[in-house]
């Protein structure tokens, strides 16, 4: 029976902030880092085991899977590390905070926003400070100027197709360490979630989400293993 679990990286400063953070590079904090422990703490205890591990460019998930695989003693898995997995792309809302948010753009824009699936903030501004386009991690990659949920789906779902599912096909337990909309895309993909609810759907942070998959990939159980 393929297995596959998927959790999303421990809290980080901008979290802490509630800052928008997307692609920009932002460190887990103590805390999110402890929340990393114990999430291998708890698979170590049900007697999980994985034998390839998925995870983004961003260091926040690549530290959150570290954290976790080495309470488990499994530092030594193959790990991928690939950019289709990293956060959605939120533009020129980049670094800006709630308050910072609604100043700028105002509540009516906002509102629309958080509710929508197909609509992208604004792009970032070429040459601003949170410019990727000299980061030597995505040299040759297509980094977004922004993306919509949609867009995030869009270029999640192909990595799945071409590396994940496959590998879960062969036999593979899988661990995937990612971010809320990335995550948001498997999650909507595996459990045919409609556009107008996978907004709506919060992936909690350092929780592990334990999927259960017949032989075809469809879903027999999901379960937060904190609660089995
Ligand atoms: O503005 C957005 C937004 C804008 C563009 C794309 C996506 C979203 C989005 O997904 C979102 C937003 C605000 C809030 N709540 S908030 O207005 O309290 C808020 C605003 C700014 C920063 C953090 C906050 O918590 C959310 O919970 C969201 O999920």
């Amino acid at each position: 029976m393929p297995q596959l679990v998927l959790i999303r990286h421990g809290q980080s400063a901008w979290n802490l902030e509630n800052r928008f953070t997307g692609w920009w590079d932002v460190d887990v904090t103590a805390q999110g880092a402890a929340e990393a422990r114990a999430a291998g703490a708890l698979m170590a205890e049900k007697g999980l085991d994985f034998d390839l591990t998925f995870t983004s460019l961003q260091t926040r998930a690549i530290k959150t899977l570290n954290l976790a695989l080495e309470v488990m003693s499994r530092l030594w898995l193959p790990t991928e590390k690939h950019w289709r997995l990293n956060e959605r792309h939120y533009g020129g809302l980049t670094g800006l905070d709630k308050a910072e948010t609604a100043a700028k753009h105002g509540d009516e824009q906002v509102k629309i926003w958080r509710r929508s699936f197909d609509v992208p903030p604004p792009p970032a501004e070429a040459g601003g400070e949170f410019d990727l386009s000299n980061d030597r991690r995505y040299a040759g990659i297509p980094v977004p100027a922004t993306e919509s949920l949609k867009d995030t789906i869009e270029r999640v779902l192909p990595y799945w197709d071409e590396r994940i599912a496959p590998a879960l096909r062969d036999g593979n337990r899988v661990l995937i360490s990612a971010h809320g909309n990335s995550l948001r895309a498997l999650v909507k993909h595996l459990s045919n979630i409609p556009d107008d609810e996978i907004t709506g759907l919060e992936i909690p942070t350092g929780q592990p989400i334990v999927y259960e998959l017949a032989d075809d990939l469809t879903p027999t159980d999901r379960y937060y293993l904190s609660e089995r």
